[in-house]
This record gives C-alpha cells, structure tokens and sequence, in this order.
C-alpha cells in the first residue's frame, strides 16, 4: 500500500535588498544584504517502485533559472521584486515554480536565521 508524503528541498542564495515603503527612519530603508534560504516543497503518493515522491533533483532543476535571477542581485532591480519583503519574494518564487511543479505546497524564505516566511499559494 502506498502512502503520502510531503518532501522539500534547500535553496541558499545572497542577494541585497532595501524595503521603499517603510516608514522613515527604519533600519530596512537602508541598503543591505542576506543569505537568503529558500525551502521548496512538494507533496504527493510515494511510488510503489521508486519510494519516493519525486526526484530531489527535480526540484534543484526547477529553481535553477530562479536561483540564476536571484543569487549575487539587487532584488529591488528584479521585475516584480521592487519591494522585496520576504512576503513578496516568497509569492514571486511561488508564481514562476507551480508551473513546472504542480504539486507544490509550500514555499519557505528565510531572510534570517529568526526572520521568515511561509506561502502556500493562497
Ligand atoms: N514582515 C516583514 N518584516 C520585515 C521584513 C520582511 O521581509 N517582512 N524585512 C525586514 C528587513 O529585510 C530586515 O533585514 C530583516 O528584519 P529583522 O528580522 O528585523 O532582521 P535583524 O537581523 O536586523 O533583526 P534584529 O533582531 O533586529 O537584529 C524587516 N522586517
Ligand atoms: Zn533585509
């Protein structure tokens, strides 16, 4: 009998950044730079005969051309990115993966090691 399961894969890039819509005087407002995490999940039945849901590789092929837009830029300079919270950037990974990954679940950016966000494509 086969089961379910929901599996993920880790995405590191550095990127700069500044927020334009903070408020005056806040630190974001500034010009500054992460090593950004991304979490890439996807879920589905666990095949009889491969025993999984879907080739980790999948996914690293999957967000190569998103890595190659993201990684060493100025997020602020990327199309659909001119304010780059983690919010945004979480959806703007969302909306270019589901079309190669149509059973993504969940994608997690992580700006710092406490600071993050989860999107689910709602
Ligand atoms: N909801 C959001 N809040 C903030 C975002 C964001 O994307 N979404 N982004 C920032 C800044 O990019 C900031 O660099 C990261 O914020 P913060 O967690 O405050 O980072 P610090 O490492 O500077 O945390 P301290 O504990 O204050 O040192 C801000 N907010
Ligand atoms: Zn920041």
């Amino acid at each position: 009998m086969t089961h379910t399961a929901e599996i993920y894969r880790e995405f590191t890039f550095e990127a700069a950044h500044r927020l334009p819509n903070v408020p005056e005087g806040h630190k974001c407002a500034r010009l500054h730079g992460h090593s950004y995490r991304v979490e890439v999940h996807v879920a589905g039945p666990v095949g009889e005969s491969t025993g999984w849901v879907q080739d980790f590789g999948d996914l690293k092929v999957a967000f190569k051309p998103l890595e190659d837009q993201l990684d060493h830029r100025y997020l602020n300079d990327v199309v659909g990115l001119e304010n780059p919270t983690s919010e945004v950037l979480a959806k703007w990974i969302w909306d270019r993966l589901s079309v190669d990954l149509s059973n993504l679940t969940e994608v997690r950016v992580r700006e710092t090691c406490t600071s993050g966000c989860i999107y689910r494509g709602e």
